[in-house]
């Protein structure tokens, strides 16, 4: 059968669709219209929204499968010749023109309406109503340098006293363009060229990757991983029965901890690369032994992929009024992931002012916030209600009912003897898998949260907002493949033990195109991200 042709579409004319409400954007040069898809769509319709507008192939090609993106082929309705001028998407507060306004006179074209040279006043001037630049929040608090290497986008300047009430405002605006001024000086020039060379060099990495075959996963390195669960769970088991409560709390939480990691990679598809087998290994895992829901964890961490450290669009970063990683959070910012205001509010003032204190002490909490969103998630019904994952739903409420008569029913009630036991095993199993949550922060809390505007390519910005850690071969368990997030970012689906051989690739790519790629030892992480130590 002859290929299909598709209509040459000017700029103007996608634009038009958009601004029709029409969730459109640009893969392979082709134009995908995807509303119909939407409603059936895996990964939600959060991380469509903010490629609408855009050149989404780099993004779209690190997070599906082969068969994922021939079935992109079904929505095609248009080309595009040349490079692809993103737009800001709807989503992103990006204004669209319905084809209806242009008058006679006017001229469709796919020329550049939007800057795409540089971040330039003017840049700024056309964005949404909230400004969209800035760094990390500690530069509120205190002052340190970069390691030299690493871009200044992580270092910080000094103004505790600053009081961003609203008189606050045109201060954090300022500090804003000051901090996106030093990423702009720091990374490669977000013009059309320099990036389109960036995005040329990371696809052809991306060919070297599946020619050295680092897709391909090693199952027995999983079954080293069985192992290790395996030990962790019966001497967890053991110590019970032997009336070692505490011991056999924090064996638990070590097999909670190392749990997380698997669960991570199966969330990506990236063991078997299937997405039934891995949905269901990544539900056994987090909902049936974990307690957590798997499906709450992919919607969130969907578009985290997509938008990293955007602080109005992406969770991982949202955890007002506790904590604060951007400046820009100061000003009651509106989420779009929880389509709600995040305000800075009395609560938030107190906090935050303390959260260099208390950044630990809420993370030994984080698995008790966990259980609230993946119940809200679950009970509520957040995820795909049709498609391929419509089923998921009801296997995650098996997976917390097993997991509640296992360990509500089985541990903490039979086994233990006193309120007092049953407290302090909670206590226990529930602090001990900490580190997760501080390796979790860790790869971004630390990195830059400014947006350097729509002309950013995907690669650069993975590694404008991301950090890995560094550590020996032999405590790869430990991290769990989180200490690769870097590279992870790059390419979501690789399988966490050829991380670190794909490191290699990745950091060659870096010296080649001129991006600093930021690498910490775990304890200078850890004072970065929690920003007073030194
Ligand atoms: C018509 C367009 C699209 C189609 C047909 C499509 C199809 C799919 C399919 C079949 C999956 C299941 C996993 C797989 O087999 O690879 C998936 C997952 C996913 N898609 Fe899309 N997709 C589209 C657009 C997008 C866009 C624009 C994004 C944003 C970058 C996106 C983000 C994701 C994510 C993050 C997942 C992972 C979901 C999970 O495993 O829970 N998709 N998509």
């Amino acid at each position: 059968m002859a290929p299909r042709t598709y209509p040459s579409m000017s700029r103007r004319e996608v634009e038009g669709l958009i601004a029709d409400g029409r969730m459109v954007f640009i893969l392979d040069q082709y134009v995908i219209k995807a509303d119909a898809w939407a409603p059936f769509h895996p990964g939600g319709d959060k991380a469509i929204r903010h490629m609408i507008g855009r050149d989404a192939t780099d993004e779209v090609t690190a997070l599906h499968s082969a068969e994922a993106r021939e079935q992109m082929n079904r929505y095609r309705i248009g080309r595009v010749e040349g490079i692809w001028s993103n737009f800001i998407p709807p989503i992103q507060g990006g204004k669209f023109r319905p084809l209806a306004e242009v008058g006679p006179g006017d001229v469709i074209d796919n020329g550049p309406d939007c800057p795409t040279t540089s971040a330039s006043s003017s840049d700024l001037g056309s964005r949404p109503p909230s400004p969209v630049f800035d760094d990390n929040v500690d530069g509120l608090l205190r002052k340190r340098h970069a390691p030299a290497g690493l871009s200044s986008a992580a270092s910080i300047s000094s103004a505790s006293s600053v009081e961003p009430e609203d008189g606050g405002m045109s201060f954090l605006n300022s500090l804003t363009h000051e901090k996106t001024a030093l990423d702009l000086e720091k990374y490669p020039s977000i013009d059309e060229t320099t990036q389109a060379n960036i995005v040329s060099k990371y696809r052809e990495l991306h060919q070297r990757v599946k020619d050295e075959d680092l897709y391909r996963c090693n199952y027995w390195d999983y079954a080293i991983e069985g192992f290790r669960y395996v030990l962790l769970a019966s001497t967890s088991f053991l110590f019970l029965r032997w009336g070692w409560y505490g011991t056999s709390a924090a064996f638990l939480g070590a097999l909670w901890h190392q749990l997380v990691f698997t669960a991570h990679d199966a969330g990506h598809m990236g063991i078997t690369h299937d997405f039934h087998t891995d949905s269901v290994i990544g539900i056994i895992i987090a909902d049936f032994l974990g307690g957590l829901s798997i499906g709450w964890w992919k919607k969130n961490h969907n578009v985290h992929h997509v938008v990293t450290n955007a602080p109005e669009h992406d969770p991982d970063i949202e955890h007002m009024p506790f904590m604060a990683v951007s400046h820009r959070l100061l000003q009651s910012l509106r989420s779009t992931y929880y389509d709600h205001v995040m305000e800075y509010d009395a609560v938030a003032k107190f906090a935050i002012r303390v959260q260099h204190y208390s950044y630990y002490v809420l993370l030994c909490f984080g698995r008790l916030n966990l259980y609230r969103l993946s119940w809200a998630y679950l009970i509520l019904g957040q995820g795909p209600r049709r498609g391929k994952a419509w089923w998921h739903r009801y296997l995650e409420i098996t997976g917390h009912l097993f997991f509640w008569t296992w360990f509500g029913y089985g541990v903490l009630y039979k086994s233990l003897p006193t309120n007092w036991d049953r407290f302090v095993f909670f206590l226990i199993s529930h602090v001990v898998p900490m580190p997760v949550h501080a390796q979790i922060c860790l790869s971004h809390f630390a990195m830059s949260t400014a947006d350097l505007g729509p002309h950013e390519s995907f690669p650069q910005k993975m590694l404008r907002t991301t950090m890995d850690i560094e550590c020996p071969a032999w405590l790869d368990f430990f991290h769990g493949g989180l200490q690769f997030q870097v590279i992870h970012h790059l390419f979501p689906r690789i399988p966490r033990h050829n991380l670190r051989r794909t490191q290699k690739l990745v950091q060659d790519f870096c010296d080649e195109v001129g991006i600093p790629y930021a690498l910490y030892g775990f304890v200078d992480g850890n004072k970065k991200s929690r920003g007073d130590f030194g």
